[in-house]
């Protein structure tokens, strides 16, 4: 996914660091038998890299694991039919996880239907059975992706959500993903409601050293938008992430203002914003859904950031908001570090919250 960071790559995919001092180039200079330096094959690099990725990503998901998938393998285990009994417990335990009472029911469907058909009898194989369903569920609202980057100008991210959801952490890891693919981005807070919002994007803005536009508290965001995104164009910059208010006096004040900052972008930069981000915190579970619904409702939404997967044991959320909503996940946080950001990619995902404690990423 995300062709967002692929747009400016300027240096060729790392495999293992070597030292420059160990460099093989500068030792044949140095010396006419150079010591043998290990390197490893770019295929294998990536192939580690990707490993690793995954057994992080699992260990993440780890909560989740821990209840969803270790009781699936309970269930199933020495079980030799499909039964009622089999598909009342299983109906419990994906409640549990959050995946929520209509896409439950449609998974139970799907199994009932299949096994109907012959087409399902032992236990075991429903697991593969659920988890293909579960990404079909995240395929589909990947398919209603409408990603608009713009071919010249700023890409512009409107990021939305209650408070404390983690939209500024999150504005704060993707703004060093693109920094990483060698794009200048600025910071806009249009969070003007609560000084300390302003001050802690300035705190990623430090670390990631980049610009951050700020008004005074009180003023009016779209000025600020405006006002941005026009320094934005006569500099040249490239990702414009823009955080916005997660509370206000009442929830029609923030809708209504969300709506006047998304209008001022289009006004001062055609076909901005680009992207309209919710960020939904997973521990939440169904109320998720239900902010999701509100803010599609007022701006339309085109995608979302999951985050604090890794503090909760109902990551079947993913699969329900996606089923929900229709709108593509983009990001998954799964801790409170720079890079504990992930892109989504729900072959990735799913393999990872339905692998048994048992297995190894080796395997
Ligand atoms: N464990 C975990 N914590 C996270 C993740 N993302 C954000 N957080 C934490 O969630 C808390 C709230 O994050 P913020 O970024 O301040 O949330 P916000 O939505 O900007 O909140 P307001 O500024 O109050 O609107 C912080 O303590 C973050 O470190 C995540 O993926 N995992």
């Amino acid at each position: 996914m995300l062709g967002w960071f692929k747009k400016k790559k300027q240096t060729p995919e790392k495999t293992t660091e070597i030292p420059e001092s160990e460099s093989p180039v500068q030792e044949e200079k140095q010396s006419p038998e150079p010591a043998p330096v290990e390197t490893v094959p770019i295929k294998e690099s990536r192939e580690n890299k990707k490993k690793n990725l995954f057994s992080r990503l699992s260990e993440r998901l780890s909560k989740t694991r821990s209840t969803f998938t270790y009781q699936l393998d309970t269930l199933f285990l020495g079980k030799r039919e499909i039964d009622n009994e089999l598909l009342d417990d299983l109906e419990e335990i994906l409640i549990t996880a959050d995946l929520g009472v209509a896409t439950t029911q449609e998974l139970l469907e799907h199994a009932r239907r299949k096994v109907k058909r012959k087409e399902l009898t032992d236990p075991a194989a429903l697991k593969d059975t659920l988890k293909e369903k579960i990404k079909a569920f995240i395929l589909d609202a990947v398919a209603n992706d409408e990603l608009r980057m713009p071919d010249k100008g700023p890409f512009v991210i409107m990021v939305i959500g209650v408070n404390g959801v983690g939209k500024t952490t999150t504005i704060g890891k993707i703004a060093h993903k693109f920094q990483q693919s060698g794009q200048s981005v600025m910071l806009v807070a249009a969070d003007t409601f609560r000084a300390a919002a302003v001050s802690q994007l300035q705190i990623w803005g430090e670390r990631n050293n980049v610009p951050v536009v700020a008004h005074q508290e009180g003023a009016d965001p779209s000025s600020v938008v405006f006002d941005a995104l026009g320094t934005a164009v006569s500099q040249n910059i490239d990702v414009v992430l823009v955080d916005t208010a997660g509370r206000l006096h009442t929830q029609a004040n923030l809708m209504e203002e969300l709506k006047k900052i998304k209008r001022v972008m289009g006004k001062k930069l055609a076909g901005s914003p680009h992207e309209i981000l919710l960020v939904i915190d997973a521990t939440t579970g169904q109320n998720g859904i239900s902010q999701a619904r509100l803010f599609d409702d007022a701006v339309t939404i085109t995608g979302m950031a999951l985050t604090k997967l890794d503090g909760t044991s109902k990551g079947g959320i993913v699969a329900n908001i996606c089923r929900e909503i229709k709108v593509p996940i983009r990001f998954i946080g799964i801790g409170e570090q720079m890079d504990d950001l992930r892109d989504f990619n729900a072959d990735e995902f799913t393999e990872a919250l339905f692998q048994s404690d048992t297995r190894t990423v080796d395997e």
